[in-house]
């Protein structure tokens, strides 16, 4: 047994606490022994012990342990999380349920057998270790989550497009409701999608954030449900997958329009059933999260095309929200623009004053492909790369509508091909740089990545 722990002994008997010091202080840090339980209010509030050790009866000829049940309630009452051993005469099965069942971690029979004894309070110290850092995790995912979770703090944009948006979210959030984010990429899709948690009474738990688009086919069920040990070559120890560790929270599933039709298949199984089986076991564990889902695709369109289930489609749109593109956001541009050159010149600590009346037009004429997060990384650009007081028209290095399509040969109209043929040549433009690319195309790395493989570039 390793030499840690603080272990609080209660008993009348001054030979048992005798010789629980006596063999315990070998093995632990410290041990603290008391001969009146009235004193085990005063004992709590002076420390902290790991481990309790409690008799059943106190007073002389006493057998009910009715004091041991008084007893472990009020230790209960000052310190929910205490680990309690009840110490039991042997053979009094039925109190040592009932002391289990009313909160003590296990029990001791009596006369105890050394290497049985020590080994159940050991476990006990475990056990008591593992609590305290369960705890502490909690206090620090809920301190994260307060940071992540700023309601509406994130959000620019007064236009009454959002102002839609923003009173959506505020119906909704607290309703539990499973929602569907509709709009093109970088229109702030996953910025709803926390503000939908931060409002809602899950806010003090995890908010899990999926992009489906980037998990492989054979990964899909590993990642969503977990897996146990063995269960495939990788699989070195048992692991939980995202729906497991969203549980009591918000599950964000982000290009759900991606998937194919066997995994829509299993992720139904799943929201329908309320539990998941880990790859490679057959115990069900149920889990409880709110759902929220997010795509740029047309999902009655893909049903209509039999690309997407319509019965997958019921479960995940009990609500919609539409955000609207950046181009039809009247008002928008500048504010937006704004809150990023400020964030920008902060974070790159340069003396540029603003954005000039010219630079200014400019960002609001462009028809921005890539929303939000194309005017968020053309503004951090030019802010980089400004050498003047001033961000002007130049600066912003935006090509016009005709300089971006120069050169495009189109031979036909299908979408696909227009987005290969506008893929390559940007690819092209920037001698195969991934970042960049994806920059000028308004992506994600991700979305760029899932777009070469589709298209098998
Ligand atoms: N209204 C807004 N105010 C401030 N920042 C915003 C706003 N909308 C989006 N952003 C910022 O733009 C970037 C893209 O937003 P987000 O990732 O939420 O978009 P998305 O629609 O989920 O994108 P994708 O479709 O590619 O997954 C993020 O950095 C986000 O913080």
């Amino acid at each position: 047994m390793e030499k840690f722990g603080k272990i609080l002994v209660v008993d009348d008997n001054e030979d048992i606490l005798f010789s629980l010091r006596l063999l315990l202080r070998q093995h632990v840090e410290k041990v603290t022994t008391e001969s009146d339980p009235g004193n085990i209010p005063v004992l709590l509030k002076k420390e902290e012990f790991d481990v309790i050790l409690l008799d059943m009866n106190f007073t002389k000829d006493a057998i009910s342990g009715q004091e041991g049940f008084f007893w472990l309630q009020k230790i209960l009452e000052i310190e929910p999380s205490a680990v309690v051993l009840f110490i039991t005469a042997y053979g009094d099965v039925e109190k040592s349920v009932r002391a289990i069942k009313e909160g003590a971690t296990d029990f001791i029979l009596k006369p105890w057998q050394n290497e049985k004894l020590l080994a159940t309070v050991n476990s006990a110290l475990n056990l008591c270790k593992s609590k305290r850092e369960l705890a502490q995790l909690r206090i620090r995912q809920q301190a994260i989550n307060r940071v992540m979770n700023k309601s509406f703090a994130d959000f620019v944009g007064k236009s009454p497009e959002m102002q839609d948006v923003y009173d959506s979210i505020s119906k909704v959030a607290e309703t539990d409701a499973s929602v569907l984010i509709l709009g093109e990429n970088g229109t702030g899709k996953e910025l709803v999608a926390r503000a939908l948690h931060a409002n809602s009474l899950r806010k003090d738990e995890t908010f899990i954030s999926v992009d489906l688009g980037a998990i492989s086919e054979t990964l899909f069920e590993s990642e969503l449900f977990g897996h146990v040990k063995g269960s495939f070559t990788d699989a070195k120890v048992d692991r939980p997958g995202r729906f497991e560790i969203a549980s009591g929270g918000t599950l964000f599933l982000d290009e759900i329009g991606n998937l194919s039709l066997p995994l829509q298949a299993k992720l139904l199984t799943v929201l329908e059933r309320r539990e998941v089986l880990r790859v490679g076991s057959n115990k069900p564990k149920p889990i409880d999260v709110r759902l929220i889902c997010a795509t740029n695709m047309n999902l009655p369109q893909m049903i209509a095309e039999g690309k997407f289930r319509q019965d997958l489609l019921y479960r995940i749109n009990t609500v919609e929200v539409d955000l609207p593109p950046l181009r039809e956001r009247d008002g928008d541009i500048p504010l937006l623009a704004n809150h990023f050159f400020a964030v920008y010149v902060r974070k790159y600590k340069k003396a540029v004053r603003g954005i000039t009346k010219d630079a200014m037009q400019r960002l609001e004429e462009y028809k921005w492909p890539g929303n939000v997060r194309e005017l968020q990384h053309v503004v951090e650009r030019a802010v980089i790369m400004s050498e003047g007081e001033w961000i002007s028209a130049d600066d912003l290095q935006l090509r016009t509508v005709s300089q971006s399509s120069e050169g495009l040969d189109l031979d036909n109209y299908n979408l696909d091909e227009v987005e290969k043929t506008v893929i390559l040549k940007v690819m092209k433009m920037h001698h195969g740089n991934i970042s960049k690319a994806a920059s000028e195309l308004g992506l994600t790395r991700t979305s760029l990545y899932r777009r070469l493989e589709k298209y098998g570039l």
